[in-house]
């Protein structure tokens, strides 16, 4: 008994060593991910139109022989994690892309590559390794402080206006992912968001890619783009979307509909309430809405790996901004505190959920 006791604490203690191992790797799954990106594994296998063995895979990425074994041993944790599958041919291994890496191709109009490359910089690492730095800060009472600015002396945006590199970096990074999330719910859910508009204001639309998708699909719905002076001013016509200069805290351009794309998440609860007031001031009583695209953080709580990546994503932004990622319970508070009678969550597509406030 006593033996079976031994060993059963043993047990639990190797398990409770290899969670720690484990945990404390992980930050290189990511790395191996933007390295496979970097070095173009995903593009090289699909122009290649068909699995591809180590030795092809090698020579098109002019990789010199030598170094064979050091992307073998990438590949392998990349199949483990599902980017790859892999099988045998003729004693060599052989790889073929998955759903996931068809998404990381770079040159494809669909890529996340971009994305990957910005979330695992050294930049929004180093802002990571200033979290305990940031939370014991006395002057962390200033809330506009992030741990980006402990490590980098200022706010991410600052940081991007000096670094043009890291800025074109950031830009494409969150252009990537709003093309791919809003191709799937122009698609999927764009007649019932959409259909019956007559126009739309995209409220801190920035480049207006969302709006423009929405335009494209909808040719009936008159989009429009608000945003700061500086960055509409940056902005070419391109025939689909008005751009126009305003603050949201200010006043909102009249429109059937209101689109709050990865704003709502950059501000505080109050700030929320602000914004919400001129939307609702925007639209019509009757028929009127505002679509927020937004985590709506454990929503979906019987997906693991949607409420984890929730979590990761809230810490992120805790980090690089001084917005956050919110539960339903505090989406509920702010829709009521800004004089919404209502609101659905439409649809849940993974992190991100499509929600309507209704005056
Ligand atoms: C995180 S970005 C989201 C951009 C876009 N909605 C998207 O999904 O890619 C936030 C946007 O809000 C804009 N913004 C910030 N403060 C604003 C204000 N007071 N009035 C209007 N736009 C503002 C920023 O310039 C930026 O384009
Ligand atoms: O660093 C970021 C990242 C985001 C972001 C990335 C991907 C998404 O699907 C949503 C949001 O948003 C940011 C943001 O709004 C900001 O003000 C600063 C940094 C980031």
């Amino acid at each position: 008994m006593e033996e079976e006791n031994r060993k059963r604490s043993s047990t639990k203690f190797i398990q409770a060593r290899t969670h720690i191992w484990n945990h404390m790797l992980r930050y290189l799954d990511s790395l191996s991910l933007k390295c496979a990106i970097e070095l173009r594994v995903p593009d090289a296998i699909h122009n290649h139109g068909s699995p591809m063995t180590l030795s092809e895979l090698i020579q098109a990425l002019h990789i010199p022989t030598s170094r064979a074994p050091f992307l073998q041993r990438i590949m392998r944790i990349l199949v483990n994690s599902g980017f790859f599958f892999s099988f045998k041919r003729n004693e060599e291994e052989v790889y073929e892309l998955t759903t996931s890496s068809k998404l990381l191709i770079k040159g494809s109009i669909n890529s996340l590559a971009p994305l990957v490359v910005y979330m695992s910089g050294l930049e929004t690492e180093m802002a990571g390794q200033a979290m305990s730095a940031w939370i014991k800060d006395a002057s962390g009472d200033d809330e506009n402080k992030t741990p980006f600015h402990v490590a980098y002396g200022k706010s991410v945006f600052e940081f991007a206006s000096e670094r043009p590199e890291f800025n074109t970096l950031f830009n494409e990074a969150m252009a990537s992912d709003s093309k791919v999330f809003m191709g799937e719910l122009v698609k999927e859910w764009g007649d019932v968001l959409f259909g019956k508009l007559r126009s739309l204001v995209d409220v801190g639309g920035g480049t207006g890619g969302a709006s423009s998708m929405i335009a494209e699909a909808f040719p009936a719905v008159k989009c429009s783009v608000l945003d700061l002076a500086h960055v509409v001013d940056m902005q070419p016509e391109n025939g689909l979307v008005e751009f126009v200069k305003g603050d949201m805290f200010i006043h909102v351009p009249a429109a059937d509909a209101v689109l709050l794309k990865w704003v709502l998440h950059d501000w505080s609860n109050d700030d929320c309430v602000k914004i919400l007031k001129k939307c609702k001031e925007a639209i019509p009583n009757k028929g009127g809405k505002v679509i927020i695209i937004e985590a709506v953080v454990e929503h979906d709580v019987d997906s693991d790996e949607t409420t984890k990546t929730q979590y990761l994503l809230d810490i992120h932004m805790m980090t690089v901004s001084t917005g956050k990622e919110r539960d339903e319970n505090e989406w509920k508070t702010i829709f009521l505190q800004a004089g919404f009678l209502s609101y659905k969550i439409i649809c849940d597509l993974g992190v991100h959920c499509v929600i309507e406030a209704y005056p």
